[in-house]
């Protein structure tokens, strides 16, 4: 996915024992073998009570750093800046690169975390205005949030929150990342905002460790792993959860001082909860499958679905598009008899009404179904319920409605469908087997028998496949041979 020329620069000032600041960045960097480049804003020495010393670097040395780079990166994370030079130069460079502009990732910092002293004379406004027009992800805390928009707290409504920002910083085209911008401290609960430029998304992560809000270099690890994820091309919405997930683990781990594994974490309950407008509700879990592992061919037409039936197959999907509406429900009424005749797991994808008419095994939907199907409808029928998931994001809001199966996807890129920017890869799969928990995963996307062992390393639940079986020379033959690896295990 990573390009092997790109990298990624951290802007950042040095502290000695690596609590914060550059030390610690590169440390989290580190995490995911990523190897950042490094322009230091300032040399300080800090304890965990004083800040004994901070020498801003000459703003002539941060642009002969810059320039130093045998590459322009392709993300930045900008940690502290003592001064508005800094950022003048460093907006000067970021301007000469022209379209190859990296995404940046901002995070104001005002106070050192030693003794809350200011790093700067300067108005923390001031000193970022400059790099505004540049910034993709801004990720102050509450009080720096205050501080930036001159805004007394609490606010907080989000819509409120982007206009207020926007008012004092008019060029900002990116996304507002506030986090702890509210703490409801009887339930131990923090939710962090992520203000999306043009449509105010609202995501809310849940925490639980207030006691540990003052930790030293939190943001730092907020603010760099998000910018790592990023890096990876993780959509914004999964790079702001992975890097929560990041932040809340490495607490965790502190509090019994060891260090925690490389890559992003494995264990779903460092993962926050994220709240999407319109997102449904579920009483219970959906319905399991009776068979939880196998082969899923998806096909479009009951021929397919009583071909796959007489050669073993168990679980299917019927996937109908540019179809006629008296067609789809024929479809339907066929593919439902013939899974009934063969007990056969038969999802139908899209059509909801349809499927619950017919009374069919299950129903898969797509993200976007999401906000227009009524889950509610589906669950108080029966049916199962599985649900397509491109990253973490997706992966979360799927998890809240406690669905039949996960499908994770694309695992390779494919033909049948256009998934740019959607590639999982097998690291991303496994990593999403963990999280799923007992909820089956379906791995979808580029399958092939070439490279099935690869996807089987990861353990999913169910293989899915369109092509390599509806265009298969021999669809019977590879069907078969396909259902003897899986019953391989
Ligand atoms: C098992 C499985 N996984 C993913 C998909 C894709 O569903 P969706 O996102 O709704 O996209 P379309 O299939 O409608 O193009 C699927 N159908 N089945
Ligand atoms: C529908 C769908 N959703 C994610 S990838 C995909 C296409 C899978 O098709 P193929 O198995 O031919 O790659």
């Amino acid at each position: 996915m990573i390009s092997p020329s790109s990298h990624l620069l951290i802007i950042s000032g040095l502290e000695s024992n690596g609590f914060a600041g550059a030390l610690k960045d590169i440390e989290i960097a580190a995490r995911f073998s990523i190897s950042p480049r490094l322009v230091v804003s300032t040399l300080t020495a800090q304890t965990n009570h004083s800040m004994l010393a901070n020498e801003p670097t000459p703003a002539a040395v941060v642009k002969a750093q810059l320039e130093s780079l045998q590459a322009p990166p392709s993300c930045i994370k900008i940690g502290v800046l003592p001064n508005s030079d800094q950022a003048v130069t460093i907006a000067h460079w970021l301007k000469n690169l022209g379209p190859n502009k990296p995404k940046v990732v901002l995070d104001p910092i005002k106070l050192s975390s030693s003794d809350r002293s200011a790093f700067s004379d300067e108005t923390l406004a001031n000193i970022i205005l400059p790099l505004i027009p540049y910034v993709d992800v801004i990720t102050p805390n509450l009080s720096e949030y205050c501080d930036l928009t001159n805004t007394p707290k609490p606010l907080f409504d989000h819509k409120t929150a982007f206009v207020h920002f926007k008012v004092a910083f008019p060029l900002f085209r990116g996304c507002l990342y506030i986090k702890s911008a509210l703490v409801d401290s009887k339930n131990s609960r923090v939710t962090d905002l992520l203000i999306q430029h043009n449509t105010p998304t609202k995501i809310q992560y849940l925490t639980q460790h207030m006691s540990e809000l003052n930790l030293r270099g939190t943001g730092c690890v907020f603010s760099t792993a998000l910018t790592c994820a990023l890096f990876q091309q993780h959509s914004i919405e999964s790079s702001a959860i992975l890097a929560s997930a990041c932040l809340t683990e490495l607490r965790d781990y502190q509090l019994r001082s060891t260090k925690p594994s490389f890559g992003w974490p494995i264990n779903v309950n460092y993962y926050p909860t994220v709240g999407r407008r319109g997102l449904p509700t579920v009483a219970s879990a959906f319905p399991r499958m009776a068979d939880q592992a196998g082969l899923y061919p998806i096909v479009d037409s009951s021929t397919w679905i009583a071909k796959l039936a007489s050669w073993g197959v168990r679980t299917v999907q019927l996937r109908l598009k540019n179809r006629n509406a008296t067609d789809i429900e024929a479809e339907v009424i066929k593919s439902v008899a013939i899974a009934k005749q063969h007990q056969l797991q038969l999802f139908i994808n899209d059509y909801w009404q349809l499927a619950i008419k017919h009374n069919a095994y299950g129903v898969h939907l797509g993200q976007e179904d999401l906000q227009s199907a009524d889950i509610e409808k589906i669950h108080s029928a029966g049916l199962r319920l599985g649900i397509s998931t491109h990253g973490d994001y997706e992966f979360l809001i799927a998890k809240q409605l406690r669905p039949s199966y996960y499908a994770v996807g694309a695992i390779f890129p494919t033909k049948t469908k256009d998934m740019s920017g959607k590639i999982q890869g097998i690291e991303q799969l496994k990593r999403y087997c963990f999280l799923a928990q007992e909820t089956p995963v379906v791995a979808i996307g580029g399958i092939t028998q070439q490279n099935i062992t690869q996807v089987l390393s990861a353990q999913p639940n169910f293989i899915a496949m369109v092509s390599a079986i509806t265009e298969a020379k021999d669809p019977e033959c590879v069907t078969k041979e396909l259902l003897k690896t899986l019953s391989r295990g």
